[in-house]
């Protein structure tokens, strides 16, 4: 039977869908925190809990291997996702975070890292309404360990966890459709370095194309075109969050970020995040901003490379500059940094440039999804705001 679990959770149910009479908001109401489950739940016999602390080398090694050799990986199983160290300390560390969120499970006997899950704080807002949630990520269960049923102990902990710090709803997404999506994203690659990419399978070459035709279609200018294009600084944070904040305005669900989410999420850090933005040279204003985040993947099975290294758009911001020319400088960066591909969504107003920068639609689509809170209609892709990692 089909969701056996998610049938049993405050989600939107199929049965649901299209039932306009129901209100948007919270499923069900919080419960009395002296209510809420306050032992862990059972784990099957030869399994416990830990907290994860990332802060230390060596749990936060652990961690690394157990998603470097068993999280996601794309439906031809080519490619699996390569979150580095850093990146996860900057993912799992962000303003008002809780360590008790970072959830792992050990083999009692051997103590060896065997699953993951982990949330964090986020306040996101769905139309009118700033909601506290948790951005729920990195759901991980060791190869040798599927279809036991672990999945839905690891999302009932996390969930009991984030309910004790009296947070009600979350956010998250998915490669596979489950009870219900709020929207359905397409995602697009641009290539940078076509040759590779074709080498390890991730494109094929074009009909009618020879690979050095190839090679000058995705050719890119060596250095960016915007006048006052740079990285963003700590200075500019202020400058950022004020930009931000109006774009995201126009979207039915993002986040509500401020000075210092500002700061975490995009201040630049190598390797993790990049972020520029556009200083006008006559007036100093910020009129522009663009980002990506790093993720690389581990290419399985090839012999001439082990790693892909792929840009991932993450929030952009067109005011004065053309989103399209904004976003031609943030692929010449990329190019500039070694990056092989340049990832994007169809969200936000991603769609305005994806064909003309020549980006191919990807082979999957990306499901986002709200815990306990109820959107009366789907919405489109174009609606969202929020990009998790
Ligand atoms: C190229 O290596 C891959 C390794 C594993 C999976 C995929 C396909 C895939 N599932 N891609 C995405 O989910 C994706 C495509 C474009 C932009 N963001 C994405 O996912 C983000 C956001 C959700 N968490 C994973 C990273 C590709």
């Amino acid at each position: 039977k089909k969701h056996k679990f998610w049938e049993t959770q405050p989600v939107g149910q199929y049965k649901d869908v299209g039932n306009t009479s129901l209100p948007e908001g919270p499923i069900e109401l919080p419960t009395p925190l002296d209510e809420v489950k306050q032992e862990p739940y059972n784990l099957p016999a030869l399994y416990e809990w830990v907290t994860c602390d990332i802060d230390s080398e060596e749990t936060c090694n652990e961690v690394y291997s157990l998603l470097t050799n068993n999280y996601v990986e794309d439906d031809e199983n080519m490619f699996r996702f390569n979150y580095s160290k850093e990146f996860l300390r900057w993912a799992l560390r962000p303003p008002g975070y809780f360590k008790s969120w970072h959830i792992g499970v050990r083999v009692k006997a051997s103590k060896k890292l065997v699953a993951f899950i982990t949330g964090v704080p986020a306040k996101i807002r769905v139309r009118d309404e700033v909601v506290s949630m948790a951005e729920i990520n990195f759901l991980c269960v060791h190869k040798k360990l599927r279809s036991k049923r672990l999945a839905p102990v690891l999302i009932k902990e996390v969930t009991r966890r984030v309910h004790l710090e009296n947070i009600w709803q979350a956010a998250y997404t998915a490669g596979v459709v489950l009870p219900t999506p709020i929207t359905t994203c397409q995602y697009w690659h641009r290539s940078l370095n076509p040759k590779k990419l074709i080498d390890v399978g991730f494109s094929r070459l074009g009909a009618r194309m020879t690979m050095s035709r190839t090679i000058k279609l995705y050719k890119l200018p060596d250095s960016t075109i915007t006048p006052g294009f740079r990285k963003m600084e700590l200075r500019d944070v202020p400058a950022v969050t004020r930009l931000l904040r109006s774009y995201l305005a126009q979207f039915a669900v993002a986040p509500d970020f401020d000075e210092n989410d500002v700061e975490h999420w995009l201040l630049p850090e190598e390797n993790v995040v990049d972020s520029f933005l556009v200083e006008s040279p006559k007036t100093h204003e910020v009129t522009d901003f663009c980002s990506f985040y790093t993720l690389p993947s581990s290419i399985l099975g090839n012999q001439n490379y082990t790693m892909l290294k792929a840009a991932y758009s993450y929030y952009n911001v067109s005011t004065q500059t053309p989103l399209l020319q904004l976003m031609n400088d943030a692929l010449i960066v990329a190019k500039q940094n070694d990056y092989d591909v340049f990832n994007a969504l169809d969200v936000m107003h991603n769609e305005s440039f994806l064909k003309a920068l020549k980006f191919g639609p990807g082979d999957g689509q990306l499901h986002y999804y709200l815990y306990n809170y109820r959107i009366k209609n789907a919405l489109k892709p174009s609606e969202l705001g929020l990009v998790l990692l």
